[in-house]
């Protein structure tokens, strides 16, 4: 799926908060946004689900999304935590009222609770639920949904890490279920760990765009330095490649406890790109 955006499209004051985009987002896939506070990131998710009003023209797999005659956003449904989730009503009422309208029912609703260990919580009433428990139950309205094309905003924001844990399994069955996701972070490892592209959003632009491996590899520094911590915890380290046959040499003939190599973190990338460090 193709996103593009000729020119600024929202603008504060003077300033646009989304400039020129272009994404490539491949089906299937989980696709990340991350970007400091501020960049645009929650926009961008608004302007795709067509939640707020914007000047000029988005692209979506070349269709200009101002046209209201197309079916574009009924493939995309955002789900930002408590959305469309009424606080005095049951979270079993909540989703069925939501499951319904996608011809879905009771069952589905309850096999849900069951994989995202909210069964206990049928009868509750959501304004009762802690946070990491309503954006489980934000989720499950995500997974009652027919479009193909699910927009999670900080979907683990706020949560203890058990509870972000459970959230990234669920995440990963709606991909396996066939549906593209794109969604929004902060946590730099999620980010790495979860999402099969990103995206690294600073003041409306896309700064860099690719596989977390593949990112990484474009900032990693040559030479690389591997430092071996030894069975007497003595460090030894390697500059690679120039010294890749001593490096292969002790991993075949001593006991090593530890390899640990410097390339950058996407954190670190992260914050250097932010900043105008890196280009
Ligand atoms: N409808 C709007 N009209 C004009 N400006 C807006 C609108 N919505 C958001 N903004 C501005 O756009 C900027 C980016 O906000 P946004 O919420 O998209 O950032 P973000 O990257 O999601 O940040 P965070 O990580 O803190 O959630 C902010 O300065 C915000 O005030």
């Amino acid at each position: 799926m193709s996103v593009y955006f000729n020119r600024g499209i929202l603008r504060k004051q003077s300033k646009y908060v989304l400039k020129k985009i272009n994404l490539n987002i491949q089906r299937g896939n989980i696709f990340g946004i991350i970007g400091p506070s501020g960049a645009g990131k929650t926009t961008l998710l608004n302007v795709l689900t067509n939640q707020i009003s914007y000047e000029g023209n988005v692209y979506i797999d070349g269709n200009d999304t101002t046209d209201k005659g197309t079916d574009l956003f009924k493939e995309l449904s955002l789900c930002s935590v408590n959305s469309g989730l009424y606080e005095e009503l049951t979270v079993m009422d909540n989703l069925l009222l939501y499951a319904n309208a996608f011809g879905k029912g009771k069952k589905e609703v309850s096999e849900l609770l069951l994989t995202t260990n909210l069964q206990d919580c049928e009868q509750k009433i959501f304004s009762k639920l802690s946070t990491g428990m309503r954006q489980r139950v934000s989720l499950i309205r995500c997974f009652l949904n027919d479009a193909s094309v699910l927009l999670l905003d900080e979907p683990t924001s706020n949560v203890d890490p058990y509870t972000g844990s459970i959230i990234r399994d669920i995440i990963v069955k709606i991909k396996e279920k066939g549906k593209t996701i794109i969604l929004t972070t902060h946590n730099m490892l999620e980010a790495e760990q979860l999402c099969d592209q990103l995206v690294l959003l600073n003041e409306g632009v896309v700064l860099e765009q690719g596989s977390p491996s593949l990112i990484k590899k474009k900032y990693s520094q040559q030479p690389l330095f591997i430092t071996c911590t030894m069975e007497d915890g003595s460090p030894i380290e390697l500059e690679y490649p120039k010294e890749k046959i001593q490096l292969s040499n002790l991993i075949k003939n001593q006991i090593i406890l530890n390899i640990h190599s410097n390339e950058p973190t996407l954190e670190s990338i992260f914050v250097n790109l932010a900043r105008g460090k890196m280009s």
